[in-house]
């Protein structure tokens, strides 16, 4: 578990950080959102003591990081940065191999754990082990920066802007790879980014930052339905908000039993979303589709018209609840 109390930082005359308190359930993943200079990386580096707090409490189990000793508490945190710092005289084993062999772990358990790294960030050992940073993709490179940084098994990472130079398909590759590696690992993840999309597809935790301060904190889907404010709202895509909602949510968990009517034409799983079912109902013209389960199998129905009057009654939920 990692807790901000009212952090702040000072550089000079300038405010980077401005009385920012938020937590990160052990084993959740957060995403610091927001635009340059907002003070994303600041909050990121002061959590593994690369900058030392101003102000306020940072904790890790409870526990002031003033009190760890920084090496120590350093290796209990993975970090990744956007241009990986690998060290390009070394090759991707020796790279990989790095804060095993500070800790003196035996060569030969060194090597087992590179391998097992390797083979589980996709990343051949005989085609990849003797290569070069120089020698790699910026996705492939990216990879051994994650490798590296999960080499002693830390319980947190610390991700600034990871995927921030990929092509758009490199980057969407390395998110799917990030979440299938969550979905075994449960690591507590603190992830920096721009990309508003990317946070709301990765993040269980999701905070929005702006000169400073934290304007909103909170599930995506919250977030989503009720942005705090006018910013807030454009970060999330304006327009686009009702979209992304619907990507974030699966159609099992909207579909009504079905009914005495017609199953309608269109069949769609229950395992997809709704942005999924909503542009199935354009394509095929229709108001309604019938849910199948994994054998193709009805399983309930999804109606466009019930589907707007869920919407309007969970906003109506929110703002009461605010
Ligand atoms: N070492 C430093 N000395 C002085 N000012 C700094 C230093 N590091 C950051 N700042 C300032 O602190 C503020 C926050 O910077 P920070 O890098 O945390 O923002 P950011 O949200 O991560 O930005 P970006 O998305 O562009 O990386 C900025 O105004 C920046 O200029």
């Amino acid at each position: 578990m990692i807790e901000l109390r009212n952090v702040y930082k000072y550089f000079d005359d300038t405010v980077a950080v401005d009385d920012v308190s938020l937590s990160v359930p052990k084993g959740k993943f957060c995403a610091l959102v927001g635009t340059s200079g907002c003070g994303k990386s600041t909050t990121l580096r002061m959590i593994n003591r690369l900058l030392a707090h101003s102000e306020g409490e940072i904790l890790l189990d409870e526990q002031a990081i003033s009190d760890y000793d920084p090496v120590l508490l350093r290796r209990r945190i993975g970090y990744v940065i956007q241009n990986t710092g690998l060290f390009p005289h070394w090759n991707v084993a020796r790279n990989i191999g790095l804060v095993p062999r500070l800790l003196k772990w035996p060569a030969s358990q060194v090597r087992q754990r590179v391998e097992e790294l390797m083979q589980l960030l996709g990343l051949p050992v005989g085609e990849f082990a003797n290569k070069y940073p120089h020698q790699l993709s910026g996705g492939q490179a990216q990879r051994v920066g994650v490798a590296r940084a999960l080499a002693a098994d830390p319980d947190i990472l610390l991700m600034d802007e990871p995927f921030g130079a990929l092509d758009p398909i490199t980057r969407e590759k390395l998110q799917e790879m990030l979440m299938q590696l969550q979905a075994r690992l449960h690591k507590t993840i603190v992830f920096v980014t721009h990309d508003m999309d990317e946070a709301l597809r990765l993040a269980d935790h999701l905070v929005v930052m702006r000169a400073g301060k934290v304007i909103q904190q909170g599930t995506p889907l919250s977030l989503l339905q009720k942005p705090a404010d006018a910013f807030v709202d454009s970060l999330l895509g304006g327009l686009e908000r009702g979209l992304k909602q619907a990507s974030l949510t699966r159609v099992k968990d909207h579909m009504a039993p079905l009914g005495p009517t017609l199953p309608a034409q269109s069949r769609i799983p229950a395992r997809y979303t709704l942005r999924q079912a909503l542009s199935m109902m354009l394509r095929d013209h229709s108001e309604r589709l019938t849910v199948v389960d994994q054998h193709d199998m009805p399983v309930g129905e999804l109606s466009l018209r019930k589907l707007v009057k869920e919407a309007h009654s969970s906003e109506q939920g929110s703002s009461r609840e605010s």
